[in-house]
């Protein structure tokens, strides 16, 4: 949560976390994207989850997802598939949860908990199948992010490795496109594509101080509070496939 809270604000977003069905009908009808991130589930959460994402709907606000570890357990499987069908505008996870999501299956020995034990290539045909079924933009994070609309399939080669030794650069990175979506919520994949890929960068020049991931971690909050246009646009590594 703080990762995802200090990401959006350099990046010049307004996070705002919730977690109450009580007051979500008064906070979400305001908002310009919802948020729904799994990663620290709880049996009470839950509906407010739902909730929120019926609101999201309901006044036409962009809701993305991130099914943190959905094939760790069959909670988290079964409450992601729930959620999926309020129809999120993007479900952007690591391989492994989106294979997991694709198949709606769980438990497998190739899920390891929050991290991914497979490659994103893996994980292409998986996102599209996930896109075709639930009509949501699809991310598979990774060394190259893949995003598809179960049509277009587009790859992002920004990042750097020891972005997978922070927690919660991939909840972050889902804020991050979040809040992308909210700018122009009719360009879905656009925008997706375009939060990983900045997002990317800001983890690329963050590595050039760093020494290891405690301080990538406060240098790529830094890169992207620092962000200009020019250097964006040099640096963007985005390919349709
Ligand atoms: N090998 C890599 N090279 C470059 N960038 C990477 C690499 N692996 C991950 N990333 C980047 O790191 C970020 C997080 O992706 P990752 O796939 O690790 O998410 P995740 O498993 O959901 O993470 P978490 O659960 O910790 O939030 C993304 O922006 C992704 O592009
Ligand atoms: C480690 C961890 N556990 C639940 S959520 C989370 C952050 C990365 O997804
Ligand atoms: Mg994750």
């Amino acid at each position: 949560m703080d990762l995802a809270a200090n990401t959006l604000l350099s990046a010049g977003a307004s996070p705002a976390m919730l977690h109450s069905s009580i007051e979500s009908p008064d906070f979400t009808p305001h908002v310009h994207a919802l948020y729904i991130n799994v990663g620290t589930l709880s049996d009470n959460w839950l509906p407010a989850m739902k909730v929120a994402a019926e609101l999201a709907s309901r006044f036409n606000k962009p809701w993305i997802l991130d099914p943190v570890a959905a094939g760790a357990s069959g909670f988290r499987l079964k409450a992601c598939l729930e959620l999926i069908s309020l129809k999120p505008s993007v479900i952007r996870g690591n391989a492994s949860e989106i294979i997991a999501l694709a198949n709606a299956s769980f438990g497998s020995s190739s899920t390891k908990g929050v991290d991914s034990s497979h490659d994103s290539t893996d994980a292409v045909e998986a996102a599209k199948s996930l896109a075709n079924s639930s009509g949501a933009v699809v991310a598979v994070s990774g060394a190259v992010d893949f995003v598809t609309d179960g049509n277009r399939v587009v790859g992002v080669r920004n990042g750097v490795p020891m972005m997978q030794k922070i927690t919660a650069t991939g909840c972050a990175v889902t804020a991050l496109i979040a809040a992308f979506a909210a700018v122009d919520p009719s360009h879905a994949l656009e925008a997706t594509a375009s939060a990983l890929a900045v997002f990317g960068v800001a983890g690329e020049i963050g590595m050039e101080k760093a020494a290891g991931p405690a301080s990538l971690r406060m240098h790529l909050i830094d890169s992207l509070h620092g962000l200009d246009l020019t250097t964006v646009i040099s640096r963007v590594k985005i390919d349709t496939l």
